[in-house]
């Protein structure tokens, strides 16, 4: 699985542990940045990491700002991507088998390493359902792009 990841500079502390964990579980990602605390704006970095996803170039991406509310809110602005705030690995994986999240938020003020392994192992793991229903309502929410 090929995947991205961005953070901003209130995610940028919590970046190197969430590579060490896409390492550790045998993934090279490709890391758009940013790579200080500088301050950046989360839109920008978040469009650059989407449009890997929405281009072909990435599966599935991670984004970290500070609490994920900025990442998930510029994600599900950009077509084609489900993003979601991935806080719990419950979620993590749900998201992915129901709703086919491609792209989990983490907020770097809010959760640790431990949960952030939990919850990056679970979306990673996981795959979309082929039951009828879900396919039907991720449907509805691509057709929901174009209202
Ligand atoms: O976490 C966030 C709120 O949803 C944002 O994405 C930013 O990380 C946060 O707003 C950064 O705040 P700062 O005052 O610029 O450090």
């Amino acid at each position: 699985m090929r995947i991205a990841i961005g953070c901003d500079h209130a995610g940028f502390p919590a970046k190197h542990t969430v590579l060490e964990i896409l390492n550790s579980l045998g993934m090279e990602p490709r890391d758009c940045g940013t790579d200080s605390t500088e301050p950046v704006d989360f839109p920008v970095m978040t469009r650059k990491v989407c449009q890997l996803v929405t281009g072909g170039e990435a599966d599935r991406a991670l984004l970290i700002c500070g609490t994920g509310v900025g990442a998930v809110m510029a994600a599900n602005r950009i077509r084609g991507i489900r993003a979601f705030v991935g806080h719990d690995a419950y979620s993590a994986a749900q998201g992915v088998e129901h709703d086919n999240a491609n792209v989990m938020c983490l907020g770097a003020w809010i959760v640790g390493p431990a949960v952030m392994r939990h919850s990056i192992t679970a979306f990673l793991a996981a795959e979309f359902s082929t039951e009828e229903h879900f396919r039907r309502r991720v449907a509805m929410l691509s057709a929901m792009e174009h209202d």
